[in-house]
Order: structure tokens, then sequence, then C-alpha cells
């Protein structure tokens, strides 16, 4: 289990925690830190001709003097240069005691060709932008090609956002301590990293477990044990029904892909449900996938009321006014008592059925909240995001991270905040935040079939914050995997060697 985020309070509480459980204290966690990036350092770099070791006041700076002291002592050239004293009595100022080398000022830093930094500058203790003769140094770094190997963090990477304070070095490699931080993650700060490895340092798992994490790295880890598997007596309504809704006739496209995309994610059947005068034109497209017309809300009553529907994706393609709005609405207060025992597992609103409610969210997020609402999925992009949560949206302080969880608790609903590091948050606080994903994903119709995805994985009984997770990180994983060339219409189908992989690996029920 290490596929929790830790922020940077988190990790000085298990710090905390550790050394007061002893064996390991302060200085103990520091030398082991330090030992694990010179390790590093030592086996990627062995013919480095100088190591630079930049180390800052703090504890992040008490690590690079851990690195200098062993670097010297396997005979590198190594020189530290250095911001400023560390606190007395401190770890750090311990750890430059046991250092032999006398740091020089960090204003004077200066580095020849075939030279390596190792950037101790700052961590998780990151308070103010970087500046003066931090960031010279990260420009001369990045103006003399320097690899970089940072101490937890690339200095001025906020562990916490991910964000850019001032300037940051461009590390190639990151070595972080116990667990990863969301700023490994979350973009700029991912990029930033380089490779992240994660080391251990003797914060145990007992450790991390008290502090309830709530925030993740997406992956299997997460959400394997709730993959759906069919049962030997299975048959296709027990594998759950998907109905996707369909826009007029110049718009069917997109709910077909999603449709496909909830069959290929193994929905036992899935309907597109059509506007009357759009059902030649998705009848003549469709084979296994079936079709229905559905023109207002008695029609989806009707179509609700007759069989176990399990999930429904709107949006796609489907337009964006009154008519959209009203769907929402029916689909929402489909699962109160009144309305029969239809079973639906959850909603997946995508694309059009965010965009419709613009001038009124609250009404969504209020059928959201109704008695027996359905589990609601909303599928954002940064645009849609802004539309439906304008307020948050503006915020320049949080992070992608802390808006998604406040969108998911305003509405509701699990957000999946889509992008290059989409974030996946639920309403009870949860969040993970996915990086498997490559730009080979930002092509038309993609997001359409991550919510063909969520939605068939909803049908079959996947809980709403797994199944949004799941889907992510396998549409992003079959998306890695293709590669050049992808269009929106190989997913569905790209998607199947990752399912087969991940039932290979043991998941499912
Ligand atoms: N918490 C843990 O479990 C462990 C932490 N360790 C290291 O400790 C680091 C955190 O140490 P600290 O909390 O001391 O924090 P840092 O060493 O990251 O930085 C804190 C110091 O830097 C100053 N500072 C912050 N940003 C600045 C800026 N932009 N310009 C100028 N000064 C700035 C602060 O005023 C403070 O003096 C981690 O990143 C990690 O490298 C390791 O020793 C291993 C164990
Ligand atoms: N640069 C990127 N790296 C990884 N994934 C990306 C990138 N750009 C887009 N994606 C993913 O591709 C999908 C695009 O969805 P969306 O913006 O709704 O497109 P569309 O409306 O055309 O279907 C999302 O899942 C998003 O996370
Ligand atoms: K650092």
């Amino acid at each position: 289990m290490s596929h929790e985020l830790l922020t940077s309070a988190e990790m000085g509480e298990a710090d905390r925690l550790t050394i007061a459980a002893g064996p390991i204290d302060g200085i103990g966690l520091m030398r082991r830190a330090g030992q694990a990036v010179a390790t590093e350092v030592l086996s990627r770099y062995p013919s480095a001709a100088h190591v630079h070791v930049l180390c800052g006041p703090g504890n992040n700076g008490g690590d690079g003097y851990v690195v200098a002291r062993i670097l010297a002592g396997s005979g590198v050239a190594t020189t530290v240069w250095t911001s400023g004293p560390p606190r007395p009595d401190s770890d750090a100022a311990l750890a430059a005691a046991e250092c032999p080398i006398k740091p020089r000022p960090l204003s004077d830093f200066d580095a020849g060709p075939c030279s390596i930094v190792v950037d101790a500058l700052y961590g998780a203790g990151l308070s103010k932008p970087l500046s003066g003769e931090a960031a010279r140094a990260v420009d001369l770094a990045a103006k003399l090609h320097l690899p970089v190997v940072a101490v937890d963090l690339p200095s001025g990477i906020s562990g916490d956002s991910g964000k850019v304070l001032g300037t940051s070095f461009s590390a190639d490699l990151t070595v972080t301590f116990a667990r990863k931080k969301p700023g490994h993650l979350l973009l700029p700060g991912r990029e930033r990293c380089g490779e992240v490895v994660l080391a251990g340092i003797g914060i145990g798992d007992d450790v991390i477990a008290r502090l309830q994490p709530q925030t993740f790295e997406n992956g299997p880890a997460l959400w394997s044990r709730g993959l759906p598997v069919p049962a030997v007596d299975a048959h296709k309504y027990k594998r759950g029904h998907v109905g996707v809704f369909s826009g007029g006739p110049s718009a069917t496209g997109a709910a077909r892909l999603s449709a496909l995309a909830a069959a290929r994610s193994g929905a036992g059947a899935v309907t597109v449900l059509s506007p009357g005068n759009a059902m030649q034109v998705n009848a003549a497209h469709l084979t296994s996938i079936m079709l229905r017309k559905a023109d207002d809300a008695a029609d989806i009553e009707a179509f609700v009321g007759e069989r176990r529907l399990s999930a429904f994706v709107l949006g796609p393609g489907f337009g964006i006014g009154e008519k959209t709005r009203a769907f929402a609405l029916v689909l929402l207060a489909s699962g109160k008592p009144a309305a029969a025992s239809t079973g639906i597992g959850g909603l997946v609103f995508d694309a059009d059925a965010i965009t419709s409610f613009r001038e009124a969210p609250d009404i969504l997020f209020e059928a959201a909240r109704g008695p027996g609402a359905p589990a609601l999925v909303m599928t954002p992009h940064e645009g849609e995001f802004a539309r439906l949560f304008a307020d948050i949206a503006d915020d320049n302080v949080s992070s992608k991270l802390d808006k998604a969880r406040a969108a998911a608790a305003r509405a509701n609903a699990v957000i999946v905040y889509k992008g290059a590091d989409t974030v996946i948050a639920a309403p009870d606080g949860r969040a993970a935040i996915n990086s498997n994903g490559a730009a080979w994903l930002a092509t038309a119709g993609s997001g359409d079939v991550l919510s063909g995805i969520t939605a068939g994985l909803l049908a079959q009984g996947m809980l709403a914050f797994e199944a949004a997770c799941a889907a992510v990180w396998i549409h992003a994983e079959a998306g890695s995997r293709f590669g050049p060339g992808l269009i929106a219409e190989d997913l569905p189908l790209a998607i199947v060697p990752v399912l087969r992989d991940l039932v290979a690996a043991g998941g499912g029920r």
C-alpha cells in the first residue's frame, strides 16, 4: 500500500509519530534520506566529474549535508553551497557538523563541465517564492544544462499543489521519502520532478495508516478489487445495462462512441436513447448496441420503469438547453421511492449536460442531493469545470486537487476534473490524481469514451469513486499504449488489452 499521497503537514506528522515511537530519531531519518539520495547519485552518475550539493537552511538542507558526506566519502569530488547555516541544535545542524566539506556561499555557486547538481535547498518547507541566490542557481543550472537530482522535491515546487513558487529547478530525478506528495503528480510539478524514486526511510505503513490519508495516486491498487468480472451464471442484464442519450441527427457520433466504450467495459447491454428524428442515422451505425426512441421525459420514465437499467450517460453531443436540463433532472429523480426501485447504479453527466446548468448550477446540485438520487459522476474538462464552479475555478491559490474536492462536496457528485493531470474527487473527501495518460488522448471524442467506460463500470455495480478512478486509469493507459495516430474510435478497442491485463493480474470480484 504505497499509493497514498501525503501533504506536507501529513509528512511532518508521519515524521513526528515515527520519532515518538522510536527507535529512529530525527537525525536517523535524515541519514536514511540522505543515504537514499546518495545511492541514486552514485549508481546513475558514476562518471560525474563533480557533484554540487546545494543546501538550504532547513531539513531539506540537512539531507543535503548527508548526501555530501557520503559522496565525499566515496571519493566523489563534492562541493557544498549553502544559502545559510541550519538552525543551531537542529537535526540539520548535526548533519552539517558531520559533513567534512566546508560549505561555500550559494551566491558564489558555479560549476564546470560534467558536473551534476543535488538540489537540497527547499522541500516540504518551501514557504515563499524562490528568489535571489536560489533563483540564480536555478537559472545557472538550466543555462549549463546540468543534470539535477532533487531531494524530496525540486526547490520551488509546492509539494501540496505542484505549483511553481517563483521559479524552480527542473530535475532529471527526484528522490522522495515514505510516500509521494501531490506536487509530484500535479502539473507543472510532475514535469519538473523528472523520474520520481520513492525511498523507504523507516516510516512504517502503520504510521501512514494512522494518518488516514485521503489522497491517492490513481492506479489499480485503489480499485482493482472492485473491478467487475462476470459470475459463472451471468446473463446480459446481470452484467448491467447502460443507456446513452444521443444528440440530434447531426450529432450522434459522441453517443455511439460512449455506448461502444460502455459495452467494451463489460456492460452486458447498451442502448442508445435517440431523438425520433435521429433514429435512422443511429440505426445505420449500430449493431450489438440497441436503439430506442427517447424524445421526452415520459419516454425516459417509461424506459427506466420497464427494465433494470443500471447507468446512464447524458451530455456527449446532446446539445445545450432546456431539454438537457429536464432530462438530467428526470434522471436524478428516478431513484426516488415513488419512481419504484429502478436500480439505477449511477449517472454520468459530461459535456452538454454540464454546460446546460451554467446559469443555474444550484438546481443541479440540489437535485443530486435529493432523496434516493442515483450516484452522480461528472466529468468536466477545464472549460466545463469553470462553467459549473466559476468561483472555485477562479481561485488562484487553490490546487487542482483542492478545486476538485470543493466541487465534489458542493455538487454531491464524484468530480472527474479532466486534463493531463486528471483529479477524481468524491463528496466524502477522497481524491486521486492520475498520471498514466499521454497527450495522444487530446483528441476529439476522447472524453466521450471516458464517460462510456465510467458508465459501463457503474452499471456493473462498481461504486462511483472507484468506477471513476478505474475508468480514468484504463482510458489513460489505453491511450498511452496506443500512442501516435490515436483517434477516439480506437479507444474502445484499445481498452481491451488493458482490461485483460488487469483481470490476469487478479483484479476483479
Ligand atoms: N518529514 C520527514 O519525515 C523528513 C523530512 N526530511 C526532509 O526535510 C524536509 C522538510 O524540512 P523543513 O520542514 O525543515 O523544510 P525545508 O528544509 O524544505 O525548508 C525550511 C526552511 O527554508 C526556509 N524557506 C522556505 N522557503 C524559502 C524560500 N523560498 N526562500 C528562502 N527560504 C525559504 C524556511 O523559512 C525554513 O527555514 C523534507 O523536504 C525532506 O527533505 C528528511 O530529513 C527525512 C524525514
Ligand atoms: N495532454 C493530455 N495528457 C493526458 N490526457 C489528456 C491530455 N489532454 C486530454 N487528455 C484526456 O483526454 C480526454 C479529453 O476529454 P474532453 O476534453 O472531454 O474531449 P472531448 O470533448 O473531445 O471528448 C480527457 O480524459 C483528458 O483527461
Ligand atoms: K529540494
